[in-house]
């Protein structure tokens, strides 16, 4: 389970030019719940605040204020635990280019403290279910990018997460790429993990998500199944609840 009580985080950047200081508020007040066996879709526009959020939740980085649970465990009084039901995927695709899968698996593991042989079971489990498989003994540096995101995945769920966080898992993936990624997520909620994912892409939400929040300027919007929404704001899409949302908050005409 994820738990998340009313959780803040602000950043102080610089203008180089003009040396004025700017307070940005990234995250203002965000409360949710993922249960085991739940996939919990994150969406907004560019800058909400949901790639902040998720790496709160991975333990990267420390909210000003607030409380995040990981199973039950304070991650800010017991991180190294947290982290290690945690499986997280970030945007960022600089995988290791000098290794194959395989080695690349096999570091992690042990940075994870999986032991070798269930690291390679697992490892080759995972490249196996993504298609990767034929190259987990090629070199990555001639991966394509969809390509780097699987492995990615795998790398990300080898030490058997009961957390599962994914950034924009199929952003810039061919329809098929996603459709691997969208079953895997599938495959993570009947094994009974709680899976949030950040995406800018609604079918997928529509197709794999049991509850969506619309993060809006740091706050969360409409916490509900994708169904009640569309109910309840009286659209066929969540591209319109989403439009009508940002409409609204903006002040514009919905
Ligand atoms: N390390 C940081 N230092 C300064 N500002 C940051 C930092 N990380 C995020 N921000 C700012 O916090 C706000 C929220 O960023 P965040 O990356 O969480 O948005 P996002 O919803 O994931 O956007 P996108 O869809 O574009 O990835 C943005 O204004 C961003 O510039």
């Amino acid at each position: 389970m994820i738990q998340l009580t009313d959780i803040y985080k602000a950043f102080d950047v610089k203008d180089r030019k003009t040396r004025a200081r700017m307070r940005i508020e990234a995250v203002r007040g965000i409360s949710l719940t993922v249960q085991p066996g739940e996939i919990y879709g994150l969406l907004g526009p560019n800058g909400a605040g949901k790639s902040t959020t998720l790496r709160m939740i991975a333990g990267l980085m420390a909210p000003d204020r607030g409380r995040i649970e990981v199973c039950g465990i304070d991650n800010a009084r017991e991180p190294e635990r947290a982290r290690a039901l945690t499986g997280y995927l970030s945007t960022d695709l600089s995988v290791y280019n000098r290794f194959t899968p395989r080695e690349l698996l096999r570091l992690f593991g042990e940075l994870q403290g999986v032991d070798p042989r269930t690291a390679e079971r697992r490892g080759l489990h995972l490249l196996e279910r993504l298609h990767m498989a034929e190259f987990a003994d090629v070199k990555m540096e001639g991966f394509s990018g969809g390509q780097k995101q699987k492995v990615s995945i795998a790398r990300a769920l080898l030490h058997d997460p009961k957390v599962v966080i994914f950034d924009e898992p199929t952003t810039g993936l061919d329809v098929l790429t996603a459709k691997t990624v969208l079953d895997l997520l599938g495959i993570m909620k009947a094994e009974g993990r709680s899976v949030i994912v950040s995406t800018h892409v609604m079918p997928m939400v529509e197709a794999v998500c049991d509850r969506v929040g619309i993060i809006f300027e740091g706050r969360l919007h409409g916490d509900a199944a994708p169904r009640a929404l569309l109910e309840r704001w009286g659209v066929a899409t969540l591209d319109e609840v989403f439009f009508k949302l940002v409409a609204e908050k903006e002040g514009g005409a919905a």
